[in-house]
């Protein structure tokens, strides 16, 4: 999976879950294998500083394969309870038999340097001190490449001094990015109400924990455990990894979904997803109120605490290393739903955002039958304001312009049923304009496989004939890092000037196809200041379009309210959007709102 990965540039969440699936790999085990790699991935670039110093070899020379195997053996090591000598034992006879004798002595040899040191110790030694080089200091210590530590630190505003310091922004948001996301869901309008979307996830969640009795078996069903009565009310399957949930379900792919659903159990992977030293209590708790599982871990599968990454204590931190920063806002976000009290499984930002603390979306009948769906809360907020944007004159036509594979498209033309508002749709590539019609299936919405860039030439497409424009541009995706693992190893700097340039063209046919006084969202998923901002400020001066203040729109207001400058009040003076997982717990989102001046533009 991981040579997978580095060398054919797999997404590891979309291919991990049916590769367990056709190897038959499940329960434990597979939570086992999820929590390996996903660890393994995030935290390469803390690996790699330690391995090299480890490694009596430079590690860029050695074989991809085997380097892989002294990641998971070290991931292993240093950041989970699995005991030492398993650990070594595991990946020295994995390399055994994926290659030969001799690169499994030489892992044995370098996984067993490793295994003399804790993480403290090893980042003492590998991460140079803060106040010398902060950029290299944040990189490695939270596996970030130098230059996302850079973007990052430029969106915050912090400039290199801040950044030695040991509390700062960009030291928590980069820690962010480490920790696993929740999975939200939209409860989409004229639907289902929120309250009514929380009330029946409580549903399920209470169904799957109420003790077992003979006529209602609490435990569902799993590969391993199939019967379930035909009589029984439908359970909700165990609990798979947020990341893999949200980019199938994201993508639309039922079949990736039941995979991903499939491919952990909650007994381990609610302990690894959230086992943290401060969450670690939460987790066992939950823990402590599951149904008895129906097969016996393999005595040598680790256990739930072996498998909780590890975290230096203070008396072991280095002096000079940036502790883990606390995260206040996410902490208020996430705080425990209460088992009474659907209200509790809300989101914070999105009016139509309900969490779902555990299990597979797909169980959950409002998703089931296209009442809601799954989608970050932040892109859920970016279409939200769009559509909640005051606006003067006709407001029935709205565009989105790069559409799939149709999250955001769901909901405007859901919210665009009581407003009696169509929604056109566009995609350019083919199979994502498919799932783009399957997100707006019996909603008022017409979709286009077409270029975005062509309003104006597409018979579909006419400049001025919409009211209201998402332009949900494709970009670096640095926004959504903690939801794809591999993604910080995979762009390069050198991706966003090609990215930019498509990113001006589709903003700037976005105002030609809105009409005069009509509103233009440009929304990323990423917070890079070329993709963002500096990018919304030269479209504004060559098009003479007006940045429109976020804080119109309450609920944007509220999330804009928690940032300090210089989103706030940008040049202009209107308030763009950043959102941030370590300030809002979603994906680092950006938007802009424009106008498109009345005198018409070039
Ligand atoms: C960030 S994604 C949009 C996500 C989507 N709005 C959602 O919420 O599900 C960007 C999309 O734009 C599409 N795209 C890229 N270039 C395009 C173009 N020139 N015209 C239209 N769509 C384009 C990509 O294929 C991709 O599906």
């Amino acid at each position: 999976m991981l040579v997978a990965v580095s060398a054919r540039d797999a997404y590891a969440n979309l291919t991990l879950p049916p590769m367990l699936v056709e190897r038959r790999i499940t329960g434990r085990d597979a939570a086992f294998v999820t929590e390996l790699t996903y660890g393994t991935l995030r935290h390469r670039g803390t690996l790699d500083a330690i391995l090299a110093a480890g490694s009596s070899r430079p590690i860029d020379k050695v074989d991809l394969r085997v380097l892989q195997a002294l990641r998971l053996g070290a991931y292993q090591l240093l950041f989970t309870r699995v005991p030492d000598h398993a650990a070594v034992a595991g990946t020295v006879e994995v390399a055994r038999v994926a290659l030969t004798d001799g690169p499994a002595r030489f892992v044995n040899a370098v996984l067993r340097r490793v295994a003399e040191r804790d993480l403290a110790d090893w980042l003492t030694e590998v991460v140079p001190p803060l106040g010398d080089d902060p950029i290299a200091h944040l990189a490695i210590r939270y596996s970030h490449p130098e230059w996302v530590v850079r973007a990052f630190a430029d969106a915050l505003g912090e400039d290199v001094a801040r950044l030695g310091e040991p509390d700062s922004e960009t030291a928590k948001a980069l820690a962010a990015d480490n920790e696993r996301p929740g999975v939200d869901l939209a409860a989409r309008p004229g639907r289902i109400d929120p309250l009514e979307l929380a009330t029946e996830i409580q549903t399920e969640l209470t169904r799957w924990t109420r003790p077992a009795t003979p006529e209602s078996p609490a435990r569902p069903a799993t590969p391993e455990s199939p019967a379930r009565p035909a009589a029984a009310a439908p359970h909700l399957e165990p609990t798979a990894s947020p990341e893999a949930v949200t980019a199938a379900a994201e993508a639309s792919v039922p079949e990736v979904v039941t995979a991903a659903a499939e491919a952990s159990v909650p007994e381990v992977a609610t302990a690894t997803a959230e086992a943290t030293d401060s969450t670690r209590t939460e987790a066992t708790d939950a823990a402590s109120q599951r149904p008895p599982a129906t097969e016996e871990a393999p005595s040598e599968q680790p256990t739930p605490e072996q498998l909780a990454p590890e975290q230096p204590s203070a008396e072991q931190a280095p002096v000079e290393q940036a502790p883990v920063p606390e995260i206040a806002a996410v902490a208020e976000k996430q705080a425990a739903p209460s088992a009474d009290d659907p209200g509790s499984l809300l989101g914070r930002w999105s009016p139509v955002a309900v969490r779902l603390p555990e299990g597979a979306p797909g169980n959950i009948p409002a998703i089931a039958d296209g009442r809601a769906h799954v989608q970050d809360e932040g892109s859920q907020l970016c279409a939200w304001t769009l559509a909640a944007a005051p606006l003067e004159g006709p407001d029935a036509r709205w565009l989105d312009l790069c559409a799939g594979p149709g999250g955001k498209a769901g909901l405007l033309a859901a919210i665009g049923v009581d407003r009696g508002a169509h929604l056109t749709a566009v995609e350019v590539i083919e199979h994502r304009a498919v799932l783009v019609q399957q997100a707006v299936a019996g909603l008022p919405a017409t979709v286009l496989t077409a270029d975005g860039r062509d309003v104006g030439t597409h018979p579909d497409l006419p400049e001025g004939g919409f009211d209201r424009v998402l332009v949900d541009a494709p970009c670096t995706g640095l926004g959504a890092l903690r939801r794809r693992p591999e993604a910080r190893w995979r762009k390069e700097p050198g991706d966003v000037p090609a990215l930019a340039k498509l990113q001006r063209e589709l903003l700037t046919a976005a105002l030609r196809a809105a009409r005069p006084g009509g509103l233009v969202a440009y929304v990323t998923c990423s917070p890079h200041l070329a993709e963002t901002r500096v990018l919304v400020a030269d479209v504004c001066r060559r098009t003479g379009a007006e940045p429109v203040d976020v804080r119109g729109v309450p609920e944007a207001a509220a999330a804009a309210d928690l940032n300090p400058t210089p989103e706030r009040v940008s040049a202009s003076r209107a308030a763009a959007l950043q959102l941030w997982p370590h300030r809002h717990g979603t994906d680092a989102m950006f938007l802009s709102l424009l106008r498109k001046p009345v005198g018409g533009h070039d």
